[in-house]
């Protein structure tokens, strides 16, 4: 499980579905969290770490943002859509950029995902990663365009920038390691059927 922004959420669905999570879930610090109730083990990762415990098995499935699923670019099965922490990736800038004789530097926590937009889009562009506060990179003058997660639009608004382009929508997505998959399909697949039923619900 991600902490931060998708937790909350991916616990009420856990919830909803049934499986009894402790109320010392939400706020401990612990790391490891057993549900013996439930027969799981959670384990509480920064969300850009999720999908290499799940490559390399120390996690059999795990709950991410579809924004890293694709930065990360790591070896597993997407199972199912969970559609909770919806928002979208876009490319945003001061309102008044205008293309000019240089290649433009690009900034964004998502290289990856960045650097195959703009190929695809015939666009050269230099790439910059950056870490967090993306926002800041056009107020500075670090580079002309971002590439973020929007959401509500008030990050961008109120630092005087404005959606150029949107990328993709994104959403948070259940994965499996590929060997679990197929030696523990039992369970895998009990957890898939529980996230399945109420995610058709909502
Ligand atoms: N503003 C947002 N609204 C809705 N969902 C978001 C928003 N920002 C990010 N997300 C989704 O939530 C996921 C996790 O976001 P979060 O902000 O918790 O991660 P993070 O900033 O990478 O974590 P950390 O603060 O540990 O670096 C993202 O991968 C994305 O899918
Ligand atoms: O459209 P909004 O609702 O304003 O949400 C978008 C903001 O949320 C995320 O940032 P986060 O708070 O995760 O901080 P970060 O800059 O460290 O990524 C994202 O990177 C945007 O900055």
């Amino acid at each position: 499980m991600p902490k931060g922004r998708i937790f909350e959420e991916a616990a009420e669905l856990l919830r909803k579905a049934g499986v009894s999570l402790p109320p010392e879930f939400d706020d401990s610090r612990k790391l490891i969290v057993p549900v013996p109730e439930a027969n799981l083990e959670f384990i509480l990762a920064k969300p850009t770490d999720v999908p290499t415990y799940v490559e390399y098995g120390v996690a059999d499935i795990g709950v991410v943002g579809k924004d890293v699923l694709l930065e990360e670019g790591r070896d597993v099965y997407e199972l199912l859509d969970l559609k909770i922490s919806r928002c979208r990736l876009a490319v945003a800038g001061l309102p008044d950029w205008k293309p000019s004789g240089g290649t433009p530097r690009v900034a964004t926590k998502y290289p990856r995902v960045a650097s195959k937009y703009f190929r695809e889009q015939g666009q050269q562009v230099e790439v910059i990663k950056l870490n967090g506060s993306i926002e800041l990179a056009p107020l500075i003058g670090l580079a002309e365009r971002i590439v973020d997660i929007v959401s509500t639009g008030r990050t961008l608004k109120e630092n005087g920038l404005v959606e150029l382009e949107e990328i993709m929508p994104i959403t948070t997505r259940l994965i499996a390691n590929r060997v679990s998959y197929r030696m523990k399909s039992e369970a895998v697949d009990y957890i898939y059927e529980k996230f399945a039923s109420i995610v058709e619900e909502s």
